[in-house]
């Protein structure tokens, strides 16, 4: 008999290897960062953040392969103030991330403690350019607000979308809805933030994204965190 020739396929995937397709990645301002709390400057005289976001419109759930994703499909919204300088920034798509194990999942750790999830909305500068795409590759084009998810009592606005997840369980799935939700109560309610220059936490690293992440942490239930484990782990196709 032959010896088998054991096929040894070694998948080298995950952040040590986007340097090689992504150069953005081995830039001076990437994220996600371990939040420092003892190192952050006070806010001085920062202008209040402001937000307003559409609530009565179609919102698509997509699953992009490595969580769920809500498209705005381009309805009116408005981010501007704080660390935004006088340019207005527009809700393009919001999205999460949770870890494998519960108690991980957050990009973001805060002094060495990370969260069980973490929300992104994701906004583009409409007062200097014209479209996501073009904004997504310029140091001014993104704001994402983050808010780090942890285990607590249920989230009614969030469970919007929880509960549509069985419908998208696999790659490139997509279920719209027009239920009213507004992204605003998706927030903290006390609204001090961190915030710094960074990039995308996910290929292309691109470093266009001023990070604004709250402090207070968002609760979302056990139930909610099995929802998004079990479609996104087992239910995603890398
Ligand atoms: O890397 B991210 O998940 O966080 C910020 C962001 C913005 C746009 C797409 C993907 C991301
Ligand atoms: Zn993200």
């Amino acid at each position: 008999y032959y010896p088998y020739l054991v096929p040894v396929v070694i998948l080298i995937v995950g952040p040590a290897t986007w340097v090689e397709k992504f150069p953005e990645a081995r830039g001076t301002r990437q994220s996600p960062v371990d939040i420092v709390t003892s190192r952050a400057s006070s806010g001085g005289s920062a202008p209040p953040l402001v937000w307003r976001y559409s609530v009565n419109h179609p919102r698509s759930v997509v699953n992009p392969g490595y969580c769920w994703r809500v498209d705005e499909n381009g309805y009116d919204s408005e981010l501007r103030g704080g660390p935004l300088g006088s340019d207005v920034y527009k809700l393009q798509q919001w999205h999460c991330h949770w870890g494998s194990v519960n108690g991980e999942g957050s990009e973001h750790t805060v002094d060495g403690r990370a969260f069980s999830g973490e929300l992104h909305l994701v906004h583009w500068n409409t007062s200097k350019y014209n479209s996501f795409t073009e904004a997504a590759g310029q140091p001014d084009g993104l704001a994402v607000l983050g808010v780090l998810l942890m285990v607590g009592s249920k989230h009614d606005e969030l469970d919007k979308v929880v509960r549509l997840l069985p419908y998208i369980q696999h790659k490139g799935d997509k279920v719209t809805f027009s239920e009213p939700l507004n992204p605003a109560n998706l927030l903290p309610k006390r609204i001090a933030y961190w915030t710094y220059p960074g990039s995308l936490t996910t290929p292309p690293c691109t470093e266009s994204v001023t990070w604004i992440l709250f402090k207070e942490p968002v609760q979302v239930s056990a139930e909610q965190v099995r929802l998004n484990l079990c479609y996104y782990v087992n239910g995603k196709n890398v």
